[in-house]
């Protein structure tokens, strides 16, 4: 699936990294994995009363303000204490700081599903380390649906982005069962919510929703669960990049209490 408009050169430049990273891991064997239930996740956390919030370990990023060096595993732990219901480990290395070594600490720390958050363009690419859910971004994978057929193989629960209607058609069409709406355009990298409350109604009640980026305020969580979000992903607003030293159990905790209405002092 390609889209007509430009990238940003910042998401180029990721993707021919991707592309060189994807040469030397060919001769990988697959990875089998006994995944841990995202639907479970959710339903727990709902039952919790915690809004399901996928909290992203993200040291760095093309829009951050800063980077943040705290080991993984003491973010993604304070995250879980947070109230988190999974958590995503950006694995990219050149423009995120991110690691696959990251991932496999995080994993081995956290009893919570882990996202696989990468720019992976062939089944080569999915045999570098074992995670719970997996990521595919429509927009850069040709055979849509054989890489959501070989993510399942391998025991991923593939979740496939999409940032516009065509998209979204073309994720359904390979079988997707849970799909993540990407607030933010890969063009000028901006994010604007209503992204989500103009995709989502055109996705079927039976698909797990996901509202990714942009959502920073409990405000914003109620207006992404209003527009049908099953779970959100979050990384800025939790790592807090610009300021470096805010407590990310707290900035979680935050926006998964968004719904609780005794909890008056994060309602703002
Ligand atoms: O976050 C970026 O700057 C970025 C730039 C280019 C391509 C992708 C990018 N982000 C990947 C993501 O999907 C986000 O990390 C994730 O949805 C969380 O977003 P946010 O809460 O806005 O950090």
């Amino acid at each position: 699936m390609n889209s007509e408009t430009a990238l940003a050169p910042a998401v180029e430049s990721i993707l021919e990294a991707a592309r060189e990273r994807a040469e030397d891991s060919r001769d990988r064997d697959n990875v089998s994995v006994d995944a841990r239930s995202f639907p479970d996740a959710i339903a727990q956390a709902e039952a919790d009363g915690r809004v399901p919030v996928i909290a992203e370990v993200k040291p760095t990023s093309p829009t951050a303000d800063g980077t943040r060096p705290d080991d993984p595993v003491e973010l993604a732990e304070a995250m879980v204490d947070g109230g988190a219901a999974a958590i995503s480990v950006l694995t990219e290395p050149t423009q995120f700081g991110g690691s696959p070594e990251a991932l496999t600490r995080i994993r081995d720390a956290v009893d919570v599903p882990v996202l696989r958050k990468d720019f992976v363009l062939a089944e080569s690419g999915m045999d570098i380390v074992d995670a719970d859910l997996f990521l595919l971004i429509a927009r850069f994978v040709d055979d849509l649906e054989g890489l959501v057929t070989a993510a399942r193989k391998r025991g991923f629960q593939p979740l496939v982005e999409v940032h516009d209607g065509d998209e979204l058609e073309a994720a359904l069409a390979a079988g997707a069962e849970i799909v993540g709406i990407n607030n933010r355009d890969l063009t000028r990298l901006e994010v604007d919510l209503e992204t989500f409350e103009t995709v989502a109604p055109q996705a079927p009640a039976d698909v797990t929703l996901i509202a990714e980026s942009g959502v920073s305020t409990p405000a914003d969580v109620r207006r992404m669960r209003a527009a049908g979000a099953d779970a959100l992903l979050v990384g800025s607003a939790i790592m807090d990049h610009g300021a470096g030293e805010t407590d990310v159990r707290e900035n979680t905790r935050r926006l998964t209490r968004a719904e609780d209405a005794t909890d008056s002092e994060h309602q703002t």
